[in-house]
């Protein structure tokens, strides 16, 4: 490889949420956390685990409509979660997903930056839109916005939540003893900000936040999702829908980074991190005895659950389809759902195939098959990095139990620091800066 920094980027996906009900049924490995993890101990705990083992951040997902999903039906609000991870960690960032549908504007930049300060520096909004009509509802809301309606106001959404971070100059605070002064308040710009669905006017009371705009993250792969993660994204979480392809994920990164440039912005302030599940076990045998595993068996119990999950994400009721026919043409364009995960069960279409052929093939989160023993599995990200060229990897797996996180964080990553291969110890006290290193 030329001269390319070989070193690549770990964080992890997860939920506040009871993990060890999150298969449908009470999960072994999930110790006192299967009835206390509303403590938020767990997630506290692992976040130790990852600081210890240098990854770039912890993210924690949210949806806030009542899902049915057995272990997603309860959950804790992820911000709630932010300092108590910060506090007891020392390089690791927290990454809070708040969705630009509920939050209004300055109430999101406001929390956002407090939370900067209290993680000094360590805070990222995950930006969501929100598809599901549900969670419209319980805002007291008719419908949610189609999907393209969703990215326009969300571009116009975080313009302005930006604009509130930046109000502040950085030398605006002054703490001038003799004249009793604190604020310079010539140094914090009033906005008049009149957008198309966002007015504001006024300047944030909050002082600004040790990295001035928190790190923002965002998730979506659709053609809207990637010109806005372009403009915006400081990382991207990329799940290519079991795709198993170091193609389909190289494609990604260099159409993000192109229309990067495109918009005159340095692509390497950008950075991908693709979603995986490596199953490890102490042969290769039995790791991908594990792997299989996994994929839980087609009972019309299970079916029913894939139809009506796939249902929600797509925002289609598929519900309506014979089985054992093929499904029409869906445009996934038109889809008011995520499109670029709904690909993922849609990417077997052929006109031929039944509707459960097309199901028992659908693809997991997992960006690639990873199993084996943990050797193996860092060889496997090593070459998939080389072939794509970055940026990292997003761990996520469900259920989540300490063991879990111990084979990585104790197993896995030891593996590729010896490599080099990612950091072993933070260079930088903030979020920002750890992701921009290499
Ligand atoms: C790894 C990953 C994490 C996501 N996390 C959330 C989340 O916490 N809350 C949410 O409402 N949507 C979440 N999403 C959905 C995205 O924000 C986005 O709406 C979705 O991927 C559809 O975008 P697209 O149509 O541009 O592909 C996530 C998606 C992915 C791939």
């Amino acid at each position: 490889m030329s001269g390319r920094d070989k070193r690549f980027h770990l964080a992890w996906f997860t939920n506040a949420v009871p993990h060890g009900w999150m298969d449908g049924k009470a999960s072994p490995w999930a110790g006192n956390d299967i009835t206390e993890w509303m403590t938020g101990e767990f997630l506290i705990d692992m976040a130790r685990s990852l600081d210890r083992a240098c990854f770039d951040y912890i993210m924690l997902e949210d949806h806030v409509a009542f899902d049915h999903m057995a272990g997603l039906t309860a959950r804790l609000d992820p911000i709630s979660m932010m300092p108590l991870m910060a506090e007891a960690t020392t390089g690791l960032g927290v990454v809070a997903t708040m969705s630009t549908s509920f939050y209004p504007p300055f109430l999101l930049a406001r929390t956002a930056a407090s939370l900067d300060h209290l993680t000094r520096g360590r805070m990222g909004w995950n930006i969501v839109t929100t598809s599901e009509h549900e969670a419209a509802h319980a805002f007291g809301m008719e419908a949610q916005p189609s999907h393209g309606e969703r990215y326009e106001r969300a571009a116009e959404y975080t313009d302005l939540v930006c604009q509130l971070w930046d109000g502040w100059d950085p030398d605006a605070i002054v703490m001038n003893e003799e004249t009793g002064q604190y604020v310079d308040p010539s140094k914090v710009k009033r906005l008049d900000f009149q957008g198309k669905y966002y007015k504001c006017k006024g300047a944030l009371n909050i002082a600004r936040s040790p990295q001035g705009r928190p790190v923002l993250c965002q998730a979506g792969t659709s053609e809207r999702g990637r010109d806005f993660s372009a403009k915006y994204a400081d990382t991207i979480l990329v799940s290519t829908g079991g795709a198993n392809d170091y193609g389909v994920m190289k494609e990604i990164r260099d159409d993000i980074r192109s229309r990067a440039v495109k918009i005159g912005r340095d692509p390497d302030e950008i950075k991908l991190l693709y979603m995986i599940t490596p199953i490890m076990a102490e042969s290769e045998a039995e790791a991908e005895r594990l792997w299989h595993l996994r994929k839980p068996p087609l009972t019309p119990a299970s079916i029913k659950g894939m139809v009506e999950g796939l249902s929600r994400l797509g925002q289609i009721d598929l519900t309506q389809y014979d089985l054992d026919e093929p499904l029409p043409f869906i445009d996934i364009t038109k889809l008011d759902g995520h499109q670029a995960t709904f690909n993922s069960f849609y990417r077997s279409w052929d006109g031929k195939k039944t509707f459960r052929e097309m199901l028992a093939r659908r693809g997991g989160v997992s960006s690639l098959d990873l199993f084996g023993t943990p050797t193996q599995v860092a060889d496997r990200m090593e070459e998939a990095m080389e072939a794509i060229g970055g940026d990292g990897f997003l761990l996520q797996c469900r259920p989540l139990t300490r063991r879990y996180i111990t084979e990585v964080t104790e197993g896995l990553v030891p593996i590729l620091q010896k490599r080099g291969l990612v950091r072993k110890k933070y260079e930088h006290t903030q979020l920002r800066d750890n992701l921009r290193e290499f």
